[in-house]
């Protein structure tokens, strides 16, 4: 007999046995979403009053003790405040719930960051690099051993998109020499080695933590040009650096754009620390901008004599102008215009001294700011030794040596090679320094006295380089481009940025010659010449 089919009814799913288990889950479920949309804002209001009551609590814990009875004042007078304001405790208790959902909200939880492979290994040569320079045998827990691990040394890095080192934090062992210039440029150099030479790295050396900080630096910029610089009087920016190395800006306009840049400002004059300044480097790398800059700026308040050594008349630009007494390039001149110098920087002092023995104010002639600017002056040394005259560098003695009282500020920039022909009273005296163009550690060190704690790169911009004035930092440097505004090869832009800041001529330009002292002629004729000696 055939079996007559249940009713559909009776076979569905909502009467086979599973059914209102699966059901009771269901509702169960929803039940509980609703419940917990329901309780959400309550749920955030709690956690946010929970983590206040933390942060309270350890904030209490952290104040000192005598804090403790002002503050217990301050929360006592805000309370009544709010109780006798009306509407006040309602308005708190709005506030302290709208405080902790806000403190209580759920937070994303933090990406999981940490070096991919390549950027571990990286690390890891890293670590076992240093290992030589950063142990000694007989250290029972050695920080850096050859089966080291390097997490305990580094405490912080960074790699850039292309995989490389950006920045590296590393601890180093008490005992490490890190007071000796020669142990921390060992370390240097191999962490610039291991991270990638042509890019320039800052080394910050935290002796008290024994901790090293290498950062890469980026380009300064190189296109800052020659432009009116917002500075007092007695200050002349030497170039820019990096933002982090000085506490100052200036308003300059790069480009078309205006914008602020961390300028090398010198201060010159009577209470200035380093009144004289020697700049070298290789040919080519800047140093006649270097002094064309510093020419241009000395002008807004002061007299300068140009001696160009190299003849090469790049500094016909000035000649002829209000306040350029001469632009020499020969000996015979160069000789009559230094000795002149000489005879003013006596003349100046004794006439302050007599001014102020008669309780008078010092003459304003011997105020003036007076700039010995002098490019390559060993070529006329040399040349003056063979012709058997005068060393035009023993005129300066004067200047350099009694310059700082007098107003008269030398500045000498010479060659590398040349160095050694710049004599004592030049090497002493200038104590505002200047290395431009490629140098190695040890060439920066001999003329700035202390090593950069950048890495030196093989290729750098004209105009870039490292100043140090006086005992200051060793700061990275880029001079604003000032070009020979009457060389072919300038741009139309620089060279309408130095034509705008040349003085007024004083002398036609055709009857302008770069070997003819123009005002020095006029003002030698009235110099008193009394040797220094004589006011002793
Ligand atoms: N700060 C700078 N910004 C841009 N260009 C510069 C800068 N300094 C120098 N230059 C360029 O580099 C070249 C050489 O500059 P400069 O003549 O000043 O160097 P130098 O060291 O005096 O060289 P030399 O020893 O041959 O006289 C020039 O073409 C100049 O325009």
């Amino acid at each position: 007999m055939a079996r007559r089919p249940l009713p559909r009814i009776l076979t569905g799913s909502a009467f086979s046995g599973r059914a209102p288990l699966a059901r009771g889950r269901d509702l169960a479920r929803s039940a509980a979403d609703g419940a917990f949309d329901v309780l959400h804002p309550l749920i955030t209001i709690s956690r946010g009053l929970r983590r206040l009551t933390v942060a309270g609590r350890e904030r209490w814990a952290a104040t000192p003790k005598e804090q403790r009875g002002p503050l217990c004042f301050l929360v006592a007078a805000g309370g009544l405040i709010v109780a006798l304001v009306p509407y006040g405790p309602l308005l708190a208790l709005i506030a302290v719930m709208a405080v902790s959902a806000w403190a209580g909200r759920e937070q994303p939880p933090e990406e999981e960051t940490g070096p991919s492979e390549a950027e571990t290994g990286r690390l890891q040569a890293l670590y076992e690099a240093l290992v030589p320079y950063l142990s000694v045998e007989g250290d029972p827990s050695p920080l850096y051993a050859h089966d080291g691990d390097w997490e305990g040394a580094f405490t912080e890095y960074a790699f850039d998109d292309d995989g490389r080192l950006e920045q590296l934090r590393l601890t180093y062992p008490a005992y490490f020499t890190d007071g000796e210039d020669e142990a921390r440029l060992r370390v240097e150099q191999v962490l610039h080695a291991k991270s990638g030479r042509g890019r320039e790295y800052h080394f910050a050396w935290d002796e008290a933590a024994n901790e090293l900080l290498m950062t890469v630096l980026g380009a300064l910029p190189t296109d800052i040009a020659a432009q009116y610089f917002v500075t007092a009087p007695g200050e002349t920016v030497l170039g820019f650096t990096d933002p982090d190395s000085v506490q100052r800006t200036l308003p300059v306009v790069r480009g078309a754009e205006a914008g602020d840049a961390p300028p090398v400002v010198w201060r010159t004059g009577r209470r200035s620390t380093e009144p004289h300044l020697l700049a070298l480097g290789q040919p080519g790398t800047g140093a006649t901008t270097l002094l064309r800059s510093i020419a241009l700026q000395a002008l807004r308040h002061g007299d300068v004599l140009v001696v160009d050594g190299s003849g090469t008349g790049e500094f016909g630009c000035l000649t002829g102008r209000r306040g350029v007494l001469a632009v020499e390039s020969g000996l015979s001149g160069t000789l009559a215009t230094l000795e002149w110098a000489a005879h003013e920087t006596e003349r100046r002092l004794i006439a302050a001294n007599r001014a102020r023995q008669a309780g008078a104010p010092e003459p304003a002639d011997t105020r003036r700011p007076l700039w010995i600017i002098a490019d390559r002056l060993t070529a006329l040394t040399h040349l003056a030794a063979v012709a058997g005259r005068d060393d035009p560098q023993r005129l300066l003695q004067v200047p350099l040596r009694h310059g700082r009282a007098a107003q008269v500020t030398v500045v000498v920039a010479d060659q590398f090679e040349s160095a050694e022909l710049l004599s004592e009273p030049v090497r002493a005296h200038t104590k505002a320094r200047i290395v431009l163009g490629p140098a190695t550690v040890e060439e920066v060190r001999a003329v700035l006295g202390e090593p950069p704690h950048t890495t030196p790169t093989p290729q750098v911009p004209p105009g870039r380089g490292y100043a140090r004035l006086g005992s200051g930092p060793v700061l990275r440097l880029q001079v604003p481009a000032t070009p020979d505004p009457y060389d072919e090869a300038t741009g139309e832009a620089h060279r309408q940025a130095v034509v705008a800041l040349l003085p007024e001529r004083t002398v036609p330009a055709e009857a302008a010659d770069v070997h003819a002292p123009v005002s020095f002629t006029k003002r030698s004729v009235a110099v008193d010449v009394v040797p220094v000696d004589a006011q002793e």
